[in-house]
């Protein structure tokens, strides 16, 4: 442009002469600089002249000039805005900085998902449990945050139709906020970004409100710490053994709602005594108690019965009563060994329910032999009915057992020489299924190994270690010698109070409030609870008669609860239709049954012949 006008303006004659080169500039002593001559043919094919150049580089320079004196002038803005924030914050602001390891962070996550903070942002994240390696997913599970789409009574569960259920958080940036009429300023930082890794993803959330008391972040804080309680304080997070990169390690788990304690039928003597010596145990004076008298801070208790009984439920609401979570291991898995289950039992946290299901098929224990003579026993029977050869051992129950009814906090070294007074090897209060015996066989989970992890150097101390088993009395006594098991709990069939117990807690479930009943009322001695028979209420009474009646039909000491609960569910909305059928109930399950045992001996029978 500025080329055109110099060829053209008429009042600068001189500029026109010569090709439009102006005066004093002669561009012929240029060619013989290196590579001007091609310069020259390229401006000509694109139809400019050689003049051009002087004006194109004035362009660029001028350009150059204003951009370069733009900037300068921007980072002086840049350094002086900083240095205000500086000053700003330093001394005008307060603020918090939360790190994703903290549980802190997951909780005031949580609290900003519930109140739709963020939510409505064009950024956002968007995660399930699909995949259990994602850092969501671990944080997720590491601090048993839900998804903010459950609904508020906790009981909802991660997954719907589809599989789990999409969940949405406040991505990483900036958001403003009003608390308690105050601005606050939350900045989600990503620190370092490892997917892969287990660590996961580390953040930093910084909290920022203005005014140099801290008060109002502590509040806030305090108020997501309160809210998380509430809303998770109900959820039991189950972990199993899954695989990672090919080998077993625990799964990322199962955030599940907690299992009432209340729900549990059994001895409510045995059930207060578990709650008691457990609460004692994880009590903040209890580590130093142990330190102090250098006995291993850990805490083992054997639950042993009849399948279906109640055992696995019990550590459920035990662990949901603790509000610790829950570690299942399964002994009778072909695929334990003891490195594995070594490996497994050091990456468990310090404070945690581990619930070592099937303890009697740690595989080198020699009772193989024991165990095919207790079938071969039930072998002589003349109708085969298994529930008879099951009576003796039951009714025995009050003599036999050896429950420790002594607390952490009094003298464990007398609470474990009880138990192990009474580890006798009573014979097999019922035939054990057959493929246990080939399991002892086949494992490559040894006793010592076992026994290594129980309570070797290298075993983690904090944790409380419950066993259960069908059949004690294949336990070698080692395993539950004092300091291994301090309480042995016994689960039996249904007498006439658990029938009754488990037909009335089907139709007049608790009710939430009563699920959320607080410690103190749940400390309460059973009888002085307040219980929703207990109010004079006509269907209630009905309700009571109905379950008696059902509990009298019912033939004692024959039936799980499992069982029980099995077939009043069938009539879940006809309490009366459930009395009338469970006489018929009884004698097919009696026939099926024993037609079961019939087959399973002819089995056993044919394996030895083999
Ligand atoms: N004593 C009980 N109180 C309440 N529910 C029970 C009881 N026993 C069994 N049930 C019910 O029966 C089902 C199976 O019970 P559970 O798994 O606790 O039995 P278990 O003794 O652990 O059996 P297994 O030896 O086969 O592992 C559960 O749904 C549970 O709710």
């Amino acid at each position: 442009m500025i080329s055109t006008l110099l060829h053209q303006n008429p009042l600068m004659p001189n500029s026109l002469g010569g090709g439009g080169m102006p005066e004093g500039m002669d561009f012929s002593k240029l060619s013989s600089i290196p590579g001007f001559p091609i310069l020259q043919k390229l401006l000509g094919s694109l139809g400019l002249d050689t003049s051009h150049l002087v004006t194109i580089s004035l362009i660029i320079t001028v350009t150059a000039s204003f951009f370069g004196f733009l900037s300068h002038s921007l980072s002086g803005v840049r350094s002086s805005a900083f240095t205000l924030w500086s000053f700003i914050s330093d001394n005008l602001v307060s603020s918090a900085r939360i790190h994703s390891s903290d549980i802190s962070f997951a909780q005031l996550m949580k609290w900003m998902e519930d109140r739709k903070i963020n939510l409505d942002s064009r950024n956002f994240y968007v995660t399930s449990r699909l995949n259990p390696n994602s850092a969501a997913a671990k944080r997720m599970t590491m601090f048993r945050s839900r998804s903010p789409t459950d609904d508020d009574n906790g009981l909802e569960s991660d997954e719907d139709n589809f599989g789990p259920k999409v969940k949405y958080e406040p991505a990483p940036g900036v958001t403003f906020f009003f608390y308690k009429g105050h601005l606050v300023i939350a900045n989600r930082k990503i620190d370092v970004d490892h997917y892969w890794s287990p660590v996961g993803t580390d953040e930093t959330l910084f909290l920022t409100t203005i005014g140099r008391s801290p008060q109002l972040l502590r509040e806030l804080i305090a108020e997501a710490r309160l809210h998380w309680h509430r809303k998770e304080i109900h959820k039991t997070t189950v972990y199993t053994v899954g695989k990672v990169h090919g080998s077993p390690a625990w799964d990322s788990g199962r955030p599940r709602p907690a299992r009432d304690i209340r729900t549990v039928i059994m001895d409510e003597k045995d059930k207060e005594l578990i709650k008691r010596d457990a609460k004692d145990y994880l009590h903040k004076d209890t580590l130093r108690w142990y330190m102090e008298r250098g006995v291993p801070y850990r805490r083992g208790y054997l639950f042993h019965g009849p399948p279906g009984t109640g055992k696995t439920s019990l550590s459920l609401a035990l662990a949901g009563y603790l509000n610790l979570n829950l570690y299942i291991l399964s002994l009778s898995s072909s695929k334990m060994c003891d490195d594995t289950l070594s490996q497994l039992f050091m990456s468990l946290p310090t404070r945690c329910i581990v619930l070592l299901e099937d303890v009697d098929c740690a595989g080198i224990d020699n009772r193989a032999d024991d165990i095919d003579d207790d079938l071969s026993t039930d072998d002589s029977e003349s109708d085969g009915s298994l529930e008879r050869g099951r009576k003796p051992a039951v009714s025995s129950k009050k003599t036999d057992r050896n429950v420790t009814r002594v607390s952490p906090l009094e003298k464990p070294e007398k609470v474990t020489s009880d138990v192990s007074s009474n580890s006798s090897k009573e014979p097999s209060p019922f035939p054990l299924p057959r493929n246990l015996a080939q399991n002892k066989r086949q494992s490559d989970l040894s006793f010592s190994g076992l026994l290594n992890v129980l309570d070797g150097v290298s075993s983690q101390e904090g944790r409380i270690l419950i066993m259960t088993t069908n059949h004690k009395s294949a336990l070698d006594d080692a395993l539950i010698r004092p300091g291994r098991v301090d309480i042995d709990i016994e689960f039996t069939y249904a007498d006439r109070s658990i029938s009754k117990q488990v037909f009335q807690g089907l139709y007049s479930p608790l009710n939430r409030e009563e699920d959320l009943a607080t410690d103190e009322e749940e400390d309460a001695p059973t009888e002085k609870r307040p219980t929703t028979l207990s109010k004079v209420d006509p269907k209630k009474a009905r309700l009571v008669e109905l379950a008696s009646r059902f509990a009298e039909k019912v033939p004692e000491n024959e039936f799980s609860p499992a069982e029980l609960q099995g077939y009043v569910m069938m009539h879940k909305h006809d309490p009366e239709g459930a009395v009338d059928g469970v006489e018929e109930w009884v004698q097919k399950t009696r026939v099926r049954k024993a037609d079961l045992f019939k087959l399973r001996r002819r089995r056993l029978r044919n394996r030895r012949r083999d």
